[in-house]
């Protein structure tokens, strides 16, 4: 295999160290790269530049430098047929057979970008006793066990992690105990490997997730702490910090409904999930934000309102972006006689706010100057496509510029085929990382028929931090 020495690696980084060597095994990062000797004093400056920003994302496309990922262990394994539903599961599934299919999609990654695993920042940031005395307190208050926290204050970091993932047994030492129909009392996160959902990076600021499910707090919270702690990211400021605070129903919102199309451009899924009222706040943090930042462009937000379908949780359940002018969609939500409703709001820098319904999706994208050719999930036939979407074949993960992985549905990536895109297996790629190079638009399949019966595919499961611009 060609070696390749990348200029990002001759950037002195002064974070910590197991991030340093993550950095300095990624020699290969992709298509774009150049030998750092052959580039001029201003572009290395610029990459300089570029790499010290630790956070950013104005896209759903720019190439991907840096992604959060959690491979998924021991906690997919504790749930029963009873409790499945509850915590969001659409079946039982077994760890052994999800194993592969993520590994396939953290090798992809770890090919082109820095792959920071969750539970590792984690791990790092609960050496910090303030951060692991304040997470434990947030964490504990939200499930109602604060009795726990001697016991775990004395764990290990690492044993700590594991715990927090796997959740706590209820012990049945009392009559109520012994009477109650909980299982846990400190709830497993068997979501977690849905990375999407808890946190988001928009722009250069952080959204701490507020989720619609209590199962979920707890990741919110985790993510909270690395974004506050962590040296790798800390020190951005957060955009919206939902995840602590008192329970509103009617303020939620998770990352699969968020995505950032331009620095000038969101849209927005209002959701069994997100809430319209916690739009509004994203819309006024982004205001202020903006004001702070001297940024005096006006902005809009398309909000897509979702079918409360086990299936539609999220906007990225009907909606991706696969190229600069190419989305995959479930076409009956976003195009036909039941399409969703989309309400276009155009936001002035004085914060001034105009509301207008639009035809539908793919227009309301025109109607801001942004076009986006529709590519069907599961081609033509609505019996494809709504099992193909049932099983996440709308979602899929981009990570440079027409370069896109997604779960293997045959109708789906036929149609990504009619519109210009290759097709790569995941396994190929891995042997033969300079598949990657190519010019031409490219979907790398990984294995999901497991997986996408958590509840999701390749962009839930992803959480980028940092973007190029494109
Ligand atoms: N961005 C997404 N579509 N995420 C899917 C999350 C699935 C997860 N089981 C949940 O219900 O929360």
């Amino acid at each position: 295999m060609l070696t390749v020495r990348v200029y990002f690696c001759h950037y002195e980084w002064n974070w910590s160290r197991s991030l340093k060597m993550k950095e300095e095994q990624n020699e290969f990062r992709g298509s774009n790269f150049r030998f750092w000797d052959s580039l001029s004093e201003n572009e290395k400056a610029e990459q300089i530049m570029k790499s010290k920003s630790k956070i950013g994302v104005h896209s759903e496309i720019g190439k991907l430098r840096k992604v959060f990922l959690h491979s998924p262990g021991q906690e997919v394994e504790l749930m029963t047929p009873r409790n499945a539903s509850e915590l969001l599961y659409n079946d039982i599934i077994y760890y052994k057979n999800i194993v592969a299919g993520h590994a396939q999609l953290k090798s992809v990654l770890s090919l082109v970008s820095t792959v920071l695993e969750v539970s590792e920042c984690l791990e790092e940031v609960l050496e910090i006793s303030q951060a692991r005395e304040q997470l434990l307190d947030q964490i504990l208050a939200f499930q109602g066990c604060p009795e726990l926290k001697t016991e775990l204050q004395s764990f290990s970091s690492s044993d700590l992690v594991q715990t927090l993932l796997t959740g706590v047994t209820l012990k049945r030492n009392s009559l109520e105990s012994w009477l109650s129909s909980k299982t846990f009392s400190l709830v497993p996160l068997p979501n977690m490997y849905f990375m999407r959902d808890t946190s988001m990076v928009v722009g250069n600021r952080v959204i701490a997730s507020r989720m619609a499910s209590s199962v979920r707090y707890a990741e919110s919270l985790i993510m909270r702490t690395i974004y506050e702690y962590h040296p790798e990211l800390k020190g951005h400021g957060l955009l919206l910090d939902a995840a602590y605070g008192e329970v509103d129903p009617k303020f939620t919102i998770e990352g699969g409904d968020i995505l950032v199309i331009s620095e000038d451009l969101l849209l927005v899924g209002i959701s069994e999930r997100t809430t319209p009222k916690a739009v509004d706040a994203l819309v006024n943090a982004l205001i202020r934000a903006r004001a702070e930042d001297g940024n005096q462009e006006p902005f809009n937000v398309l909000c897509v309102i979702l079918p409360r379908e086990r299936s539609t949780i999220h906007l990225d359940m009907i909606f991706t972006v696969a190229n600069k002018e190419q989305a995959v969609v479930y076409s009956p939500y976003v195009l036909g006689r039941e399409r969703a409703r989309v309400v276009r709001i155009r936001v002035k820098p004085d914060g001034d706010k105009k509301f207008k319904e639009v035809e539908d999706l793919i227009l309301g994208l025109r109607s801001v100057g942004v076009r986006m050719d529709p590519i069907p999930c599961g081609g033509d036939e609505p019996l494809h496509q709504q099992r193909e979407q049932w099983n996440s074949g709308a979602n899929l993960f981009s990570f440079a510029p027409g370069k896109v992985i997604s779960y293997i549905h045959e109708h789906t990536l036929r149609a990504c085929e009619s519109a210009g895109f290759k097709i790569m297996s995941a396994k190929d790629v891995i042997k033969h990382p300079t598949l990657l190079q190519s010019n031409y638009p490219l979907i790398v399949t990984v294995e999901g028929s497991e997986l996408s019966r958590g509840g999701g595919g390749p962009r839930c499961m992803t959480c980028p931090v940092l973007r190029d611009s494109v």
